[in-house]
């Protein structure tokens, strides 16, 4: 469902949700032993929406024994496929039952445009739960060939417990990511989200608790990076940890694995992706509008943006100016309001983060082909500059904010050599009319996922992570990500008559 209110029938809806400050541990909402609490304030305005319970080390051991008794006792783990799936499909009915109150707080809390919240965050949080779960009574074990003396099968169990430590940029959507395989695989789950957003991951917990989740199956945990991320990342009983957000953090929860208990870990990290357009891309207004949507869509607070356009000079000025048109399309202002698409950055440090960036740029002496300015003290407009180089800060460095840097190249093979001078490897995009020059780009760029003709992250049928520093150990979406959540198991038995 997209049909968006009025600015004020949101903000209605806004003035009347009761914000949760607990979290859920064991079916229950739970406030942490300390007492302590840490602020969630409004990116878009900074007032404070609630004093959220922070958890430390003795409340993750409660969450991670909850999950582990849960696991263990089979409540969850051996159901019947398709009753989990039923629960799971009825988690998803909730879930659209209070879709407008979900976009609402998902708002308030990331300062995401409600218009994406609506017609992106919540149905695909709904589209991906389902596909895990109608995914799960459809999947048949193997048997190996090993000839008349033996029967072996070759089975999946869940993993067990799984940690997920989750970022801000997506709130719902990355939950989602995560739980929809993991819980449809039969996992119990520990997550915890971005201290900036945790608000809509405790009410999707509350709710899948109304949907039929027995107690222990999906705890939310929040508090600080520190005092939770890392007690999730050391525990002793946490099998598996997936993790969304920066690599600096990523490579940490190796460094927690290694030092405890070797468990597995998913990791999908950050990209400077590159957005491609040779000289024989056909329609540059609609390529201005793909590399558009690459550089701005979610405020470029995404770790699969577009924030490199390398072209070709033969047509880089007049996709300049196409671009110039296009970035019309893109309206900043408050968040609730439908009609605009750019929000604030997340939060002050991360704000100061891409206006140092916006400072680089007017120190490089860049072109400023559009924008160039922080707003109100809290947006950044779309931001274009024109004549940087790769191997400067600019073009290397996440920035995780509405800037694109331009980068003109002269041949196919510059190109490619360009794509691929960066130590993410996360996702590409690549314009052309030549079918050969396009699956030979495709071919060369060293990225998990490189579209042809557009932008995008595939779908929910296509496995979605890095090479290089930009992941780690698995992929999410797709029947891989299923995998990844479960164990091998041989199971041989011995046919020999042994009594002759
Ligand atoms: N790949 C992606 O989707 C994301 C990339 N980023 C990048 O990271 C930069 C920094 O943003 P942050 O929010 O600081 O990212 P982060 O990677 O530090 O935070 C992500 C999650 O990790 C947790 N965490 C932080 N420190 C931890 C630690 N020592 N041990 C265990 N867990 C820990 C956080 O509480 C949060 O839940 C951004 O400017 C952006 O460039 C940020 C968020 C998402
Ligand atoms: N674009 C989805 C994954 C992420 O930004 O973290």
């Amino acid at each position: 469902m997209s049909d968006f209110l009025t600015t004020s029938g949101y903000q209605k809806i806004a003035k009347n949700l009761v914000l949760p400050t607990r979290c859920f541990i064991n079916g229950k909402s739970y406030q942490a032993l300390g007492g302590e609490t840490f602020t969630s304030k409004n990116p878009a305005t900074g007032e404070v929406l609630a004093h959220i319970t922070a958890c430390q080390s003795v409340d993750v051991d409660y969450a991670v024994a909850s999950a582990k008794n849960a696991f263990d006792s089979g409540v969850w783990s051996e159901m019947h496929p398709s009753e989990r799936k039923g629960i799971l499909l009825a988690l998803c009915d909730l879930v659209e039952k209070n879709q407008h109150e979900l976009a609402v707080m998902e708002s308030l809390d990331s300062g995401k445009p409600i218009c994406d919240c609506e017609s992106i965050d919540i149905p695909e949080f709904v589209h991906t739960v389902r596909w895990h779960a109608e995914l799960i009574d459809k999947i048949y074990d193997q048997t190996a060939p090993v000839g008349a003396g033996a029967m072996s099968m070759v089975v999946r169990e869940a993993v067990g417990v799984v940690g997920a430590v989750l970022p801000w940029n997506f709130p719902l959507l990355m939950l989602a990511w995560k739980i929809a395989p993991a819980l449809a695989a039969g996992c119990s789950m520990v997550v915890k989200p971005a201290e900036q957003t945790s608000l809509t991951a405790i009410r999707i917990a509350e709710l899948a608790s109304e949907a039929g989740f027995p107690a222990g199956v999906l705890n939310v945990i929040t508090g600080g990076g520190v005092a939770v991320g890392e007690s999730i990342g050391r525990h002793m009983d946490v099998d598996m940890v997936t993790f969304t957000g920066s690599t600096v953090t990523g490579r940490r929860f190796l460094q927690y694995s290694a030092e405890s208990n070797l468990k597995k870990v998913v990791l999908e990290l950050g990209g400077k992706n590159p957005c491609v357009v040779l000289d024989d891309a056909e329609d540059l207004d609609y390529v201005a509008q793909q590399v558009c949507a690459a550089a701005f869509w979610n405020m470029g607070e995404n770790c699969s943006a577009g924030s490199r356009l390398i072209v070709q000079e033969g047509i880089k000025d007049s996709l300049l100016e196409h671009i110039k048109k296009r970035s019309a399309d893109w309206r900043l202002g408050d968040p609730l309001n439908p009609e605009n698409n750019l929000g604030p950055m997340i939060d002050q440090g991360h704000f100061k983060k891409v206006c140092d960036y916006l400072e680089l740029g007017k120190t490089e002496g860049y072109d400023v082909v559009i924008g160039g300015n922080s707003v109100d003290g809290r947006f950044i407009e779309p931001t274009i500059f024109a004549g940087v180089k790769n191997g400067d800060r600019m073009a290397q460095e996440e920035i995780f904010g509405p800037i694109l840097s331009v980068i003109t190249v002269s041949s196919f093979e510059e190109a490619m050599a360009v794509a691929n001078d960066t130590e993410y490897g996360l996702a590409a995009s690549v314009f052309t009319a030549n079918s050969k020059r396009a699956i030979k780009a495709a071919r060369a760029i060293k990225a998990g996922t490189v579209t042809v003709n557009c932008f995008g992250e595939g779908d929910i049928s296509t496995p979605f992570g890095g090479y290089k520093l930009s992941g780690f150990g698995g992929r999410d979406n797709s029947i891989h990500a299923h995998d990844q959540y479960t164990e091998l198991k041989t199971i041989w038995i011995d046919l020999n008559d042994h009594s002759k």
